[in-house]
């Protein structure tokens, strides 16, 4: 499912018009019967709706909506905050189908008349403002806005909540918190992130039919999902045996952090590695061991317990490493791990110290055969980019895709959406997980089920997203079965739910 800016979205609405010959008002009736379809089932126990327009063509999806629900039996009325003469084009046409079923209308608003009137209605339909929504919200909206928010009755937004911008990387003025918002066509970025997801309240994708082919060029972002898994993720081949599902190393764990390393490493295991070998000092081996039996070991040079170095030739015989997990930042480690990653082309995970390790030799390491993934959270990245963790928030599509252009990397931007970025400009957004994955050890775990993802047969960006989206489906299945509630979930959890997570899937 691609997900859009408001320039893409009128592009490619621009596109379905000019090149499939699909009339403006034909997909302005498309958004709202099938919005007006799924309310009628959704409030069915109702029986009266104000559906509040605006001038723009977000109204006009709000005179269908009212349309099919008066067709239904609904007793509805449309506030319309705008005078007439505003009404114009296809919004005008859709407005004048209502009036010739008798449709009530109540234009130039304001918003005294529109709270006295609230108690008769179940609930409310915000169709004021759309994607078109630009700068500060005008005076003569902004009383509507607030109404909506501090109302009782359930609203539901068309499209976007009103007054949210549609792209990140604009100030949020003020806007709609929906109860239910029914997105047009394609999800909008802001509904990805932290700063506008809260106002869509849940959300639905409604089509409206615009053709698959005028999205090409027009989208570089994708969400990434059940579909998504399921066409890209490699069947296990009968005759294969371990060599064939990539030979990895974990590199890290140095002796106050024996967890990390043991979490990447399980998680690699779990996820369908062939063969593992855990590099880590050596007084962490009988330890990690212990919890998983199924690795192997290569000792690291250490003093006091921080890694200090090795051979890098040692590693050249993987098909793909993990580095960085509990290793520590210590200018000796930096060091060993520097001259690693410089030396061996051959895809690599690089996580928590390794990014700090990564940092001062970030200029040498785009010229490479084989990818490098890094997968900081918000806090890595202000550090590796230099941004604030607020700019960050504010616009973190651009920012890792300027990142990820500048270095020929892969980044995994973690956070409650993780955006998944190629070098090339391609995005993925998986928003799979729950509030119990904000606790030590998980990403040492999504390093490993990463690490596993990208040694089986699959491209470097459907690696990533499987990653990333079994990862945050074993902690959602975990709470769902009761196994687990977000507080108690560990990051071992999220390993132990992996075998159901893909027991799931392959019944697909
Ligand atoms: N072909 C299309 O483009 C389709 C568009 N659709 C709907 O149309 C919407 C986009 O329509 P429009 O481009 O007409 O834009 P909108 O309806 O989102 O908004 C435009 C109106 O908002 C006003 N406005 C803009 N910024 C404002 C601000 N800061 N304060 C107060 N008022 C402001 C403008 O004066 C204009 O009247 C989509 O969100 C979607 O709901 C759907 O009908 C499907 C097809
Ligand atoms: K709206």
């Amino acid at each position: 499912m691609y997900i859009v800016t408001a320039e893409e979205m009128y592009e490619i609405d621009r596109y379905a018009i000019e090149h499939g010959g699909i009339d403006g008002r034909i997909l302005m009736e498309n958004a709202g019967r099938a919005i007006a379809e799924r309310l009628i089932k959704q409030e069915a126990g109702s029986q009266a709706a104000a559906v509040i327009v605006g001038s723009g063509n977000n109204g006009g999806d709000g005179f269908v909506i009212a349309r099919y629900l008066l067709q239904s039996g609904f007793r509805v009325k449309v506030y319309q905050l705008a005078s007439n003469q505003k009404i114009t084009g296809d919004a005008l046409y859709h407005k004048q189908l209502f009036i010739n079923q008798q449709g009530l209308i109540e234009d130039n608003v304001d918003a005294e008349m529109l709270q006295d009137d609230l108690p008769n209605y179940h609930f409310v339909v915000d169709a004021i403002l759309g994607i078109g929504v630009k700068g500060e919200i005008r005076s003569s909206i902004r009383p509507f806005i607030d109404l909506l928010n501090k109302s009782d009755k359930k609203v539901i937004s068309v499209d976007i909540p009103s007054g949210l911008p549609a792209n990140e990387g604009i100030d949020k003025d003020i806007a709609v918190k929906a109860d239910f918002t029914y997105v047009v066509e394609s999800p909008k970025q802001s509904l990805f992130t932290e700063w506008g997801a809260p106002y869509y309240g849940e959300w639905e994708v409604v089509p409206i039919g615009i053709p698959e082919q005028a999205y090409s060029n027009h989208s570089s972002l994708k969400r990434w999902g059940k579909q998504a898994f399921v066409s890209t993720f490699p069947k296990r081949d009968t005759y294969s045996h371990k060599g064939s599902h990539g030979k990895g190393a974990v590199i890290g764990g140095q002796r106050t952090m024996p967890g990390s390393v043991t979490l990447t490493a399980s998680a690699a295991l779990k996820s369908g590695a062939g063969l593992l070998t855990i590099a880590t000092v050596e007084d962490n081996i009988p330890i990690i061991a212990s919890k998983c039996t199924e690795a192997m070991y290569q000792v690291l040079e250490d003093r006091d317990g921080v890694i200090t170095k090795n051979h890098t030739d040692l590693f050249k015989a993987f098909d793909g490493l993990a580095i960085g997990m509990g290793m520590g930042r210590d200018e000796v480690t930096a060091n060993f791990s520097q001259k690693l990653i410089q030396a061996l082309d051959m895809p690599m995970v690089i996580d928590a110290d390794g990014l700090h390790h990564l940092k001062p030799i970030l200029n040498t390491v785009s010229e490479r055969n084989h990818p490098i993934i890094i997968t900081p959270h918000f806090g890595e990245m202000a550090m590796l980019t230099g941004y604030t963790i607020d700019e960050m928030k504010r616009k973190p599509f651009s920012i890792a895709k300027e990142f990820a252009d500048q270095y020929q990397l892969y980044v995994v931007l973690k956070g409650k959406f993780t955006i998944i970025t190629s070098p090339y400009g391609d995005q993925i957004v998986n928003d799979t997980g729950n509030a119990g994955l904000a606790k030590g050890g998980t990403g040492d775990v999504l390093s490993g089920i990463l690490l596993a993802m990208i040694m089986q047969n699959q491209s470097t960006m459907a690696a990533l997203g499987n990653a990333c989206y079994i990862h945050g489906l074993s902690a959602e299945m975990r709470v769902k079965s009761g196994e687990n509630t977000e507080i108690d979930l560990l990051a071992s959890d999220v390993i132990d739910g992996l075998s159901n997570v893909f027991r799931t899937l392959s019944d697909v």
